[in-house]
């Protein structure tokens, strides 16, 4: 193409370099006010290389004094602080024994918030399905769903009312009335919260009253009603819940933070289409329509809050405070919960230098609470609503796979809302609390061994929601390693925060953006492609990878095939996009998995302790 000879003729006036036209002295510049610009030039520039020369020395102090600093990154949810806290229970074991404590309020309200989803899920409608006949009766659809009569319940509802079974809210009066009540066959869209509650009102019936046939089928929105008496009933035993979910977001949640986000719930629903295909070149993510209602039926603007932390012992801290009753307990000064923009967040206070609880177990922190009265008086509703076949279906036909959620605690509410409860170390590693902000921990390993005796290791743990993102840039500087983080089992899933983008797709792209970064060009990568437990579980009960990932073909779906296949994906895009050669090691992990994951944490402190005293060598 050619170029119009005035515009040649500009280009030949103007340099490309837009700040030189900015930079440049004016025309008429006077000789005493060139001698001030010059002096000025000159400072700037000695200034300018005192900072370089300053930042060299610390990295030179650095290595000297050996510090070792470790990136944690990956999508949220991926793992990172589970991966934090296993180094924490590994190499720091007196701290994060002495702390497991302070996680039982981060616990109770992990269960409050299943409670909760299931509660939602019981009073949101379900969707018509092809296997559901609009012919039969709402009953007889109800009993198809449950797949056949509730054998379960005959012991169940003995146990629960101790002989009598019409007692309000047993297990048999839920079963049965759920049947008739809870679930509202409609070929239509389910409604919104706002218009349910509109057409419930009005149309509310005792169980008695049960919808008609003609109702099922009607087109009018009004009929499809729900009359929910006993599962009100259970809701009002259950409300207590509701008071103490705010208790411990007031004590967990720093009263300056208004930040909210979301929980993951729907987006561990499936995803509804198959959306990606996981290759080594640029991402061939085919286009994602936004779904408007989660496979789950439930109206996709339907959310619940997830509770987050700024990183770092603030919160702790905040908790500790709380704790009015515990005197014995001393906070490490100057311990804030950091607040603002990422950089406040960021907190180098770790385990080093800090005052700790002498034992938590000799303090009497195991002393009940009020939250843990609430969940221990509960508990019975609890358990009878969780165990229930009915709500299991309905959660089945909902495809809220709770198991899978992030700080599910259901299948131990017997031990965990006891009035003695004290977390395990496996409790306290599958809590789910949201990192907000960017922190470095501090380690001073109690069991240093081999080559890193007396090393000081620093590792940054950084929130991983997408908005979180854009604070990691000032943390790439001066990494020895960065563990990135790839939850795999998420294939059929979408992000909390985005819910047209799959999990997995979300990682690939992540993943090649910290490949692909420049800053990182020579920061050894280690990958765990995470969650495998929650994978095998998955291609167990018969998900196929392929729905999601269409280029993994017909291949067995099994784990160890899935996990070959994903990783020789992410180790391409790593040769691929590269900037320079660099060690990568993988692993497959379940991070909240003790055995296996000790194992790998000394390997990757290995080799990454290796690669730093090479480093301080050439340095
Ligand atoms: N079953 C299982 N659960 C896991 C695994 N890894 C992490 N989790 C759980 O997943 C949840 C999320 O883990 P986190 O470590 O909080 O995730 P994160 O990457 O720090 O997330 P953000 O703080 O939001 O960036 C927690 O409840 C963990 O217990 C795993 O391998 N298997
Ligand atoms: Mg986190």
């Amino acid at each position: 193409m050619s170029v119009p000879s005035n515009s040649r003729s500009m280009r030949n006036n103007i340099s490309d370099d837009p700040f030189d036209e900015l930079l440049r002295p004016p025309p008429d510049e006077r000789p005493e006010d060139k001698a001030i610009r010059l002096a000025r030039e000159e400072e700037a520039k000695k200034v300018s290389m005192a900072i370089d020369a300053s930042i060299k020395a610390e990295k030179q102090a650095r290595r000297k004094k050996r510090i070792v600093r470790l990136l944690l990154l990956g999508q949220s949810e991926s793992g990172k602080s589970t991966t934090l806290r296993q180094f924490q229970r590994l190499y720091t074991p007196t701290a994060f024994r002495e702390e497991r404590i302070l996680w039982r309020a981060v616990i109770q309200l992990n269960i409050v918030r299943s409670i909760r989803t299931i509660l939602d899920a019981l009073t949101f409608p379900i969707v018509q399905t092809p296997q559901t006949s609009p012919m039969s009766s709402p009953r007889s659809r109800a009993r198809s769903m449950s797949r056949g009569p509730p054998a379960h319940l005959a012991s169940t509802s003995t146990d629960w009312s101790n002989g009598n079974a019409s007692q309000p809210g047993s297990p048999r009066d839920l079963y049965d009335n759920h049947h008739d009540i809870t679930y509202t066959y409609t070929s239509s869209p389910p409604p919104l919260p706002h218009q349910q509650l509109k057409q419930q009102s009005p149309h509310r019936r005792a169980p008695s009253e049960t919808s008609s046939d003609n109702d099922m089928n009607s087109s009018n929105p009004s009929s499809t009603t729900l009359a929910t008496t006993p599962l009100d009933a259970l809701k009002l035993r259950l409300s207590p819940l509701r008071h103490i979910e705010q208790l411990l977001i007031a004590k967990l949640v720093p009263p300056n933070e208004d930040e909210a986000t979301q929980l993951a719930g729907p987006s561990h629903s499936q995803y509804p289409s198959p959306i990606v295909t996981a290759g080594a070149g640029p991402s061939s993510s085919s286009a994602i329509q936004p779904s408007f209602m989660g496979s789950n039926g439930m109206p996709s603007n339907y959310r619940n809050q997830e509770i987050f932390i700024r990183p770092g012992n603030g919160w702790k801290g905040a908790l500790a405070r709380a704790r009015v009753n515990y005197p014995s307990y001393s906070l490490r000064p100057g311990g804030g919960s950091g607040s603002g923009s990422s950089s406040d967040a960021y907190e180098g206070n770790g385990y080093h230098g800090h005052v700790r609880p002498n034992s938590a177990g000799n303090l009497g922190l195991e002393t009940p609470d009020e939250p843990q009265e609430v969940l221990y008086q509960c508990r019975k509703d609890m358990i009878q609503l969780w165990n229930d076949e009915f709500v299991r279906d309905v959660l089945r036909r909902k495809k809220i796979r709770l198991e899978e959620f992030p700080g599910f605690f259901l299948n131990d509410l017997d031990r965990v809302s006891s009035l003695k409860y004290m977390p395990t170390d496996d409790d306290v590693l599958k809590a789910r609390l949201k990192t907000v902000g960017v922190s470095e921990y501090k380690f001073e390993m109690e069991v240093p061994a081999g080559r890193d005796a007396g090393t000081e290791w620093r590792i940054v743990d950084v929130g991983g929601s997408r908005n979180q993102r854009q604070s990691w840039a000032p943390f790439f500087d001066d990494v020895d390693a960065i563990i990135f983080l790839a939850p795999i089992s998420g294939f059929d899933q979408v992000l909390a925060e985005d819910r047209t983008v799959n999990r997995l797709e979300d990682s690939v792209l992540l993943w090649k953006a910290v490949c692909s970064n420049r800053l990182l060009a020579n920061v050894d990568l280690v990958l765990f492609l995470n969650k495998c437990d929650i994978l095998d579980a998955k291609l167990k009960s018969g998900i196929q990878l392929t729905k999601y990932v269409r280029s993994y073909g017909d291949r067995e779906n099994d784990l160890d095939t899935v996990s070959k296949y994903l990783r020789g994906k992410f180790s391409a895009i790593h040769r691929e996009y590269s900037p320079n050669p660099r060690k990568f090691y993988s692993f497959c992990t379940s991070v909240t998995d003790t055995a296996t994951t000790s194992g790998i944490i000394a390997s990757v402190r290995d080799m990454v302790i290796r690669q730093h005293l090479k480093q301080s060598k050439l340095l």
